[in-house]
C-alpha cells in the first residue's frame, strides 16, 4: 500500500487479532489522513489498545493489512520508529533523574529531535525542569510522558487514553497541547472513553465496539445520523424516570397528556446528545 502517496498516515484494512478464544479486533478498517486528529472511541474491552499497539509495531496481528507512514509496522525500521511518537502509560523513566535530564536523555535516541527546552515549555513543565520524576504529580507525570512522545518530532503521535486520571483543568490544558501539536502538522491518533474529548479534539472519530467500527465520521455527522429523532423524558407516578426515542414526539406527548390527564411530570423533549448516539451504537443504551 502506498500510504504516503495517497495522503494517508494510517491505512488499516480488515485488521484482526485473537487472544486465545477472545476476538479483540474483528475486522477493523481505519483511514487517517496526514495532519488529522483522529479519535478512537469505545467502551472497555472494545479493542482500542490492541489496535494502537499493532499500529506501533508492538503487537502482531492475525489478519488484515496495516500501513503506518508507508510501512507495515510489523516490519518497521529504526528510521520509521523515529517518526512515530508513542506516549506510553507508565513510562519507565528513572525516578531519580530530573525532568530536564530525562527529556535530554530521550532526545539522544532520535536523528532530529526537538529542542528539549522548547518541549518542556510546550508541555508546560518548564517550571519543573529541575524536579526529580518521583516528585511529580500524576498530571505532571503524564505531561512528561507526552514530552517523551514528541521529543523526536514525530510525524504521527499515538496516544492511548492520554487524559485518564486528569482533573478537569489538567484535561483542558492537555487539549490545548494536542491542538498546538496538530497546528504544527502532527497527525494524531488518540483513544478515549470521553466523548467530549473526542468531540473537542478530533476532526473525525470512529466508534469501536466488540472489535469492530460501528460508526465513523465527524461528531456532528454522528449526531445527525439520528437527527430526525427526538428523546422524550418524563416521570411516572411512582417516581421512575422514563425515556422514549421517537420520530413523532408530538404524538408521544399528546398520549402522555391523556394518560396523566393534564400536566406530564418532569416532561423534557430534546434531541439525542452525542452520548445517546454513542451508547446506542455501542449497545450500552441501558447504561443511562
Ligand atoms: N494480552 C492480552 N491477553 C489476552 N486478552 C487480552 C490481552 N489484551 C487485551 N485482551 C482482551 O482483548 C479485548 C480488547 O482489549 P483492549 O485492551 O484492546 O480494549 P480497549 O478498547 O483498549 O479497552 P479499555 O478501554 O478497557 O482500555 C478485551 O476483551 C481484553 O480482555
Amino acid at each position: 500500500m502506498t500510504t504516503h502517496a495517497n495522503g494517508l498516515a494510517v491505512d488499516v484494512r480488515g485488521l484482526r487479532k485473537q487472544y486465545g478464544d477472545v476476538t479483540a479486533v474483528d475486522g477493523i478498517d481505519l483511514r487517517i489522513r496526514r495532519g488529522e486528529v483522529f479519535g478512537l472511541l469505545g467502551p472497555n474491552g472494545a479493542g482500542k489498545t490492541t489496535t494502537v499497539e499493532i499500529l506501533q509495531g508492538n503487537r502482531g496481528r492475525d489478519g488484515g493489512e496495516v500501513s503506518v507512514l508507508g510501512l507495515d509496522p510489523a516490519r518497521g525500521t529504526r528510521a520509521w520508529r523515529s517518526k512515530v511518537g508513542i506516549v506510553w502509560q507508565d513510562e519507565s523513566a528513572p525516578a531519580e533523574l530530573t525532568v530536564r535530564e530525562t527529556v535530554r536523555h530521550f532526545a539522544r535516541y532520535y536523528p532530529r529531535p526537538r529542542d528539549p527546552e522548547q518541549v518542556l515549555e510546550l508541555v508546560g513543565l518548564e517550571g519543573k525542569a529541575n524536579s526529580r520524576i518521583k516528585a511529580l504529580s500524576g498530571g505532571q507525570r503524564r505531561r512528561l510522558d507526552v514530552a517523551l512522545g514528541v521529543i523526536g518530532d514525530p510525524e504521527l503521535l499515538l496516544l492511548d487514553e492520554p487524559t485518564t486520571g486528569f482533573d478537569p483543568a489538567a484535561r483542558r490544558q492537555f487539549w490545548e497541547l494536542i491542538r498546538l501539536l496538530a497546528d504544527e502538522g502532527t497527525t494524531i491518533l488518540l483513544t478515549t472513553h470521553y466523548l467530549e474529548e473526542a468531540e473537542a479534539l478530533a476532526h473525525r472519530l470512529a466508534v469501536v465496539a466488540r472489535g469492530r467500527v460501528v460508526a465513523e465520521g465527524t461528531a456532528t455527522a454522528l449526531r445527525d445520523r439520528f437527527g430526525s429523532e427526538a428523546v422524550v423524558d418524563w416521570t411516572e407516578a411512582d417516581g421512575t424516570r422514563r425515556r422514549e426515542r421517537t420520530d413523532t414526539p408530538t404524538r408521544t406527548v399528546a398520549e402522555l397528556a391523556r394518560r396523566f390527564d393534564g400536566e406530564i411530570p418532569g416532561l423534557r423533549v430534546g434531541r439525542p446528545t452525542l452520548e445517546d448516539v454513542y451508547l446506542r451504537l455501542t449497545g450500552q443504551e441501558d447504561a443511562r
